[in-house]
């Protein structure tokens, strides 16, 4: 079985299935495919991952055609998962292992492979989601590296390394995309000319004749911000985009660098390499995309921990963004492979506590006169509770609104993306990190919709507009659900997103792995 923690073949094959059992009706205009990516193999031969995150990526398709739909999942070639099939171990370290090459065989050897991991290089694993560069389509992770996939065979084709394009040891695997087909990404710099400094980039939309990579070659700095610390940067798992801002939080989790550089021959995983330093700010930066600059106002909020952005978009002079985030680091703890596989009473005995994600708005003011008293509240939008207080030496405090609790994962639909919106589509969760409904909030009523069923686990939804759409929810949310009972296939779920009924579903013969990210691709 896949399920939460994948299998263990040594050679896994290409899986391709028609579906077995089909309930209900799949729209007939939902033509395209939807691509997914996550771990799906944590022990190779006798080694067996500390880390859910740590897993070989397997990327799986549900392709959508003249109301069939077909299955497809192969596990992504990566040169890792080749140096590890090859040895039939774990050779590559990940976020939450660390793997050693063959015991050296004397001194000399052992000092030079100590020093040729002095400046880590990095897995291509990449099991995090799918991007899209122009009609290009990639694996990612939040390494220096993406590989480019086949979405309809599943292959894997070349790896692209940002450093060779622009100076990028990290990037976020989710990044953003505007209407003319640019794709938006951040990432961090390290040590570069002294300066450790977390950058945006633009890769322009490839057209028809261009040479290999151009979109690479292409590619532009859209602004870069100086980290607050050369050695400690923070870590980020996503931003945000309005029409004319970007929305980037620098919290206080943040990446170790010495730590990291040494945590090879300290014999300690990269994941030990990130703090949590509660007694810290966290800071909002607004970027403007015009003028490329950081707007001086020095926003900043409690600390917390963000890795999802759900949407941000501007209104009467304020930014408005909303994120899913927590009151510690405890999330990614809660992912090693020995706190997953506790069942419940063991997990509530094992003392240590996680904190649950919360769905929080946070309204910034652009402007506000010069002359108004400290301490007021300068967010002068109606219907939030949010805040934003007025502080001597150009700072504000931020206050969020609580909109939702318990949600992780979410999704919009995209076309709403930097827009004012009204729903966010997501997996709800309670107090153990495998989803078991799905969820649809509504911003304006503060009411959500859920489906649920035993012995399910659904994996992120993805929202996929109607063809003729003119409310923001008409069309479709796409599932993959994980049936934790064995007796029972896995299937794919088909909602009605005004609705959130059932409008079909169709189970799948072959296991389906417990995923992260994707992204459903229309038919051309
Ligand atoms: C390998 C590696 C990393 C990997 C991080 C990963 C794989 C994060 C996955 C996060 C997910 C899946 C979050 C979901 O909300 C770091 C720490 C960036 C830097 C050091 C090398
Ligand atoms: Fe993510």
């Amino acid at each position: 079985g896949v399920g939460l923690f994948g299998s263990s073949l040594k050679e896994p094959s290409c899986y391709v299935a028609t579906f077995f059992l089909k309930k209900g009706e799949i729209p007939k205009w939902l033509q395209g495919t939807l691509i997914r990516n996550g771990p799906g193999m944590h022990k190779i031969g006798d080694t067996v991952y500390n880390h859910w995150f740590d897993g070989m990526a397997l990327l799986h398709s549900f392709t959508f055609k003249d109301g069939e739909i077909f299955y497809r999942s192969k596990y992504l070639r990566s040169d890792t998962y080749r140096s590890n099939m090859e040895a039939n171990r774990i050779v590559v370290s990940e976020f939450g292992t660390m793997a050693y090459p063959d015991p050296c065989k004397n001194i000399f050897a052992k000092a030079f492979s100590y020093l040729s991991h002095t400046i880590p290089d990095f897995t291509d694993n990449c099991l995090i989601n799918i991007i899209r560069c122009g009609e290009d389509l990639y694996a990612s992770t939040e390494t220096n590296y993406i590989r480019k996939i086949d979405l309809e065979t599943l292959e894997t084709n070349e790896k692209v390394d940002y450093r060779k394009y622009v100076a990028l040891n990290l990037a976020t695997s989710h990044p953003h995309y505007d209407t003319n087909g640019n794709t938006y990404n951040m990432g961090t710099s390290i040590g570069d000319k002294g300066k450790t400094k977390y950058q945006i980039i633009k890769i322009p939309q490839s057209k028809p004749g261009d040479k290999e990579h151009a979109c690479f070659t292409n590619c532009e700095v859209i602004c870069s911000i100086p980290s607050r610390s050369l050695l400690r940067p923070s870590y980020f798992h996503s931003f945000g985009m309005t029409e004319n801002y970007i929305v980037f939080i620098e919290q206080p989790f943040k990446l170790d660098i010495l730590k990291l550089a040494t945590a090879y021959f300290r014999g300690v995983n990269w994941a030990s390499c990130l703090g949590w330093y509660p007694n810290d700010k966290t800071y909002i930066h607004l970027i403007d995309r015009e003028t490329k600059k950081i707007l001086s106002t020095k926003y900043y909020t409690d600390a917390l921990v963000v890795y999802h952005h759900v949407n941000a978009y501007e209104e009467d002079g304020h930014v408005i963004f909303d994120i899913v985030a927590y009151n510690d680091n405890s999330l990614y703890d809660m992912f090693y492979l020995k706190i997953l596989k506790l069942d419940d009473a063991a997990f509530e005995k094992q003392g240590k506590t996680f904190s649950s994600p919360s769905c929080r708005r946070f309204v910034i003011p652009l402007q506000h006169d010069k002359n108004v008293e400290l301490g007021t509240n300068i967010v002068t939008l109606e219907n939030t509770t949010a805040s934003a207080l007025k502080e001597k030496d150009g700072y504000v405090y931020c206050k969020p609104e609580i909109l939702f609790e318990g949600i992780e994962l979410p999704r919009i639909n995209y076309d709403y993306n930097g827009k004012k919106y009204r729903y966010i589509y997501a997996s709800k969760v309670q107090w153990r990190p495998v989803p078991t409904k799905i969820i649809k909030c509504d911003i304006l009523t503060k009411t959500c919709y859920e489906w649920r069923e035993d012995h399910c686990w659904p994996a992120e939804p993805v929202f996929v507009r109607a063809p003729e759409a003119k409310e923001e929810d008409d069309g479709v949310l796409l599932s993959s659900i994980v049936s934790s009972d064995p007796k029972t296939s896995s299937f794919l779920l088909v909602l009605d997103a005004k609705t959130f009924k059932e409008l079909g579903r169709a189970s799948v013969t072959a296991d389906i792995h417990l995923d992260l990210h994707g992204l459903f691709i229309p038919e051309k």
